[in-house]
């Protein structure tokens, strides 16, 4: 076969996590240091992130000790990278492809992703963030960062941007499937009900027009569609607040406790992360389980999340295929 003479770069998002004990401080502020979580003008934003990220680290040092010192995203997010580039040469675009990750907040970041793309001298890029559903916190810092890095390494290919795919079909097929594998094993009789659960949000972001929580519930309606089990009991909720802010409800902590009291065992779905991370294996698998436990819910189980399932890389596959070359008609991001 005849080289392929023209380059396709796909850039993977997502937010990133400490690579070791050190790094968590420093983690910590890159997020509070944020305006798209903090939105506050500088100075005020890095004093500010100095102080929260100070107080947070030694909670989130407990937290990433329980993983042996570090966020396992990075690993898992190669993993995925490299399935996704075979789901993109078997559908045969005609390009050579490699997929770059960029985090948010800890290595490997924007800027040296983004001089690694320059290099490799692409015709076309597709912007791919690892968040089904758009978030000014998420998808939005992660693609204005990406403009402004790639502006300073000199990368001027033609870029397209996936903004979201709350229902995509690969990625909801995928999190059937995977719900299933657990519903099938239910002992007969039980009450059980599937809880969704999603990364929260400050209800302001949310009333400032964030379509994220919007955008879970059609995830979440799109699985239970997928699922046909007529009957199937499920709810949506919220975890991993931080700080003093109201954040969108209800919490998964009270509904935790809901399932308790009304003696029903719980299926937990991880349904705005594609990755195990921290929010997957610390806290839904050991705090909220342990909640769980005091709470009188019956059985807990929980769903893992949709990493390298091949109908999720299919349908990012033909997500990004689809885009190349695509004049972007953005919705959210200005
Ligand atoms: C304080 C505000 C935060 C907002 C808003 C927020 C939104 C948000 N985050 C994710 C996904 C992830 N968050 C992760 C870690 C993490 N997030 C926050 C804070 C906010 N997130 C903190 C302080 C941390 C660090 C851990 C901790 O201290 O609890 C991670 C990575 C975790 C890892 O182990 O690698 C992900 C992934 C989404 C999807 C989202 C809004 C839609
Ligand atoms: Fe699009
Ligand atoms: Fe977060």
């Amino acid at each position: 076969m005849a080289p392929l003479s023209k380059r396709l770069a796909v850039v993977l998002f997502n937010l990133g996590g400490p690579d070791s004990p050190a790094a968590v401080k420093p983690f910590l502020f890159n997020l509070f240091n944020d305006p798209a979580i903090i939105r506050l003008p500088q100075p005020f934003r890095y004093l500010v992130a100095k102080l929260i990220s100070g107080r947070r680290a030694a909670a989130a040092a407990e937290i990433y000790a329980r993983l042996g010192g570090r966020s396992p995203i990075l690993p898992l997010t190669e993993q995925q990278a490299e399935a996704l580039a075979q789901a993109i040469d078997g559908l045969d675009p005609g390009y050579e492809t490699r997929v770059f990750i960029a985090m948010r907040y800890w290595h490997p970041r924007a800027a040296e992703t983004a001089q690694a793309v320059a290099a490799f001298a692409p015709d076309e890029v597709v912007l791919l963030p690892l968040y089904p559903q758009f978030s000014t916190t998420t998808t939005a810092s992660s693609v204005k960062e990406w403009r402004a890095a790639a502006a300073k390494a000199g990368l001027t290919a033609r870029t397209a941007t996936i903004e979201d795919y709350p229902t995509e079909p690969g990625w909801i097929q995928a999190q059937a499937l995977l719900i299933s594998g657990v519903l099938d094993r239910l002992p007969a009789g039980g009450r059980y009900r599937v809880l969704f659960s999603a990364h929260g949000l400050p209800q302001k972001v949310v009333d400032a027009g964030d379509p994220y929580q919007a955008q879970v519930q059609e995830t979440a309606e799109a699985v239970v569609r997928a699922l046909n089990r007529p009957g199937l009991d499920w709810r949506v909720s919220y975890q991993s607040r931080v700080g003093p802010l109201e954040w969108i409800k209800p919490y998964t902590e009270d509904e935790i406790r809901r399932a308790g009291a009304e003696n029903t065992g719980l299926i937990v779905v991880p349904i705005a992360f594609v990755s195990e991370h921290s929010e997957t294996l610390v806290e839904l698998d050991i705090e909220y389980r342990e909640l769980a436990g005091h709470s009188g819910v019956p059985d807990y189980h929980r769903v893992p999340a949709v990493g390298t399932e091949p109908a999720f890389i299919a349908g990012l596959a033909r997500l990004v295929v689809s885009h190349i070359g695509a004049k972007d008609e953005l919705r959210w991001i200005s």
